[in-house]
């Protein structure tokens, strides 16, 4: 057995997703899952840190030792579930939190204090996954691409990976086995803020609210001028552009808009630019299979097919045998075990960096 768990929280702030796995062999094994969401006020002291604020080093430090405390409830959560000690998992790979991300700047971000959740713990911990890529050159993001080829690849057939997180990124696993992958834009980032906003809910279930009202034309036109969806890949995004000050300057030449037609235009905005992004670099795909929350945004789904102008079957992971909820946890699981054995993580052809790394650094036990 090679046994490893993956920690991923992400830029939807929920809370941290985690998976037990075991890589020894070709396939992997889910051995446990759980979700932990974050408590309130940590919840909001990760938002307020995605932006400049005061005392930033000593808020950020404390945020980290509450995150290291959460990522090690998950750990005692999972190894509970699989009846296992600390001593019978090699590792466990924690993504942290991501507070800024600026690869045009040569850095990124993750909050976390791996020390501390290896002495929480007592497993060796790797942290830190995508510095290194960006000090090769590239975009540190997205890395799942290379997981979703080893899970989800098939010599000759074309298929794409959606994960519709806070952001969305697609990974376009072509028929002879290259990847390409790039973040799209917002995912459920935007929704999600405007939903809070109005209706003090953390998320539009289903996709519901959306539902209820119209998209307006114009303004998704409007936000859809916005450069980054142009740009080709490599490419990566983050809180950094897509916050609740980009819709707002949108909507300022919008101050009539109804608040359920503003989150339909939104729901549509997220499924036009991963229409547009599968087309562009997908299109011979005829199946796309969705990760992340929003698998569970019925609305959304149905905004994708349409968009693909319903000649593309699009489903949930759950159809390739992997619940969606789980594959970014899995996702960093794997990247554990790629640390472990020395084996690279990145894909150059996805990230832009000058060749492949081995990502991560490790805090032993
Ligand atoms: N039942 C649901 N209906 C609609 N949306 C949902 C539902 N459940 C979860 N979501 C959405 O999924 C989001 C969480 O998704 P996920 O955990 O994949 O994000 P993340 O890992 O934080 O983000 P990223 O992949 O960008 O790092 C929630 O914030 C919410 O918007
Ligand atoms: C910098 C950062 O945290 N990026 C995340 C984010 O969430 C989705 C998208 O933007 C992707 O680029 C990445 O996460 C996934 C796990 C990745 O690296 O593949």
């Amino acid at each position: 057995m090679a046994l490893y768990i993956g920690l991923m929280s992400g830029t939807s702030l929920d809370g941290v997703d985690g998976a037990l796995a075991d890589f020894d062999g070709s396939a992997v094994r889910t051995l446990a899952a759980a979700y932990l969401p974050f408590p309130p006020a940590l919840r909001a002291e990760l938002m307020a840190l995605q932006a400049a604020g005061p005392d930033e080093i000593e808020r950020e430090a404390l945020a980290a030792n509450q995150l290291a405390t959460c990522y090690a409830r998950c750990v005692a959560d999972l190894l509970a579930q699989a009846s296992l000690a600390p001593s019978a998992v090699r590792a466990v790979a924690v993504h942290g939190q991501t507070i800024r991300h600026r690869p045009e700047l040569g850095f990124t971000r993750q909050t976390n204090n791996p020390a501390l959740l290896a002495e929480l713990c007592g497993i060796d911990v790797i942290a830190d996954f995508r510095s290194r890529d960006i000090a090769a050159g590239g975009q540190g993001a997205p890395l799942v691409p290379a997981f979703h080829q080893a899970l989800f690849g098939l010599a000759g057939q074309a298929r794409v990976v959606a994960n519709i997180g806070g952001i969305a990124n697609i990974s376009v696993l072509h028929s002879d086995g290259s990847v390409t992958g790039f973040d799209t834009g917002p995912g459920n980032v935007l929704m999600d803020g405007w939903i809070a906003r109005h209706l003090g809910k953390e998320y539009d279930a289903d996709g519901a609210w959306a539902a209820s009202g119209t998209v307006i034309t114009p303004l998704l036109q409007a936000m859809l001028t916005e450069p980054f969806f142009a740009l080709p890949a490599p490419k990566s995004t983050g809180r950094d552009l897509f916050h609740m000050h980009w819709l707002d300057a949108h909507l300022a030449a919008f101050p009539g808009a109804a608040q359920a037609d503003v989150q339909a235009t939104l729901t549509q905005l997220t499924a036009v630019t991963l229409a547009q992004a599968i087309q562009r670099y997908g299109a011979q795909a005829d199946a796309v299979y969705v990760c992340g929350g929003g698998a569970c945004n019925g609305t959304l789904l149905r905004m994708l097919a349409a968009a693909l102008d319903g000649k593309v079957t699009v489903a949930s992971t759950d159809a390739l045998g992997v619940a969606p909820n789980r594959v970014e946890a899995l996702a960093f699981a794997w990247l554990g075990y790629r640390f472990s054995e020395r084996l690279a993580g990145n894909l150059p052809a996805v990230t832009g960096a000058a060749g492949e790394r081995i990502l991560g650094a490790l805090y032993p036990r």
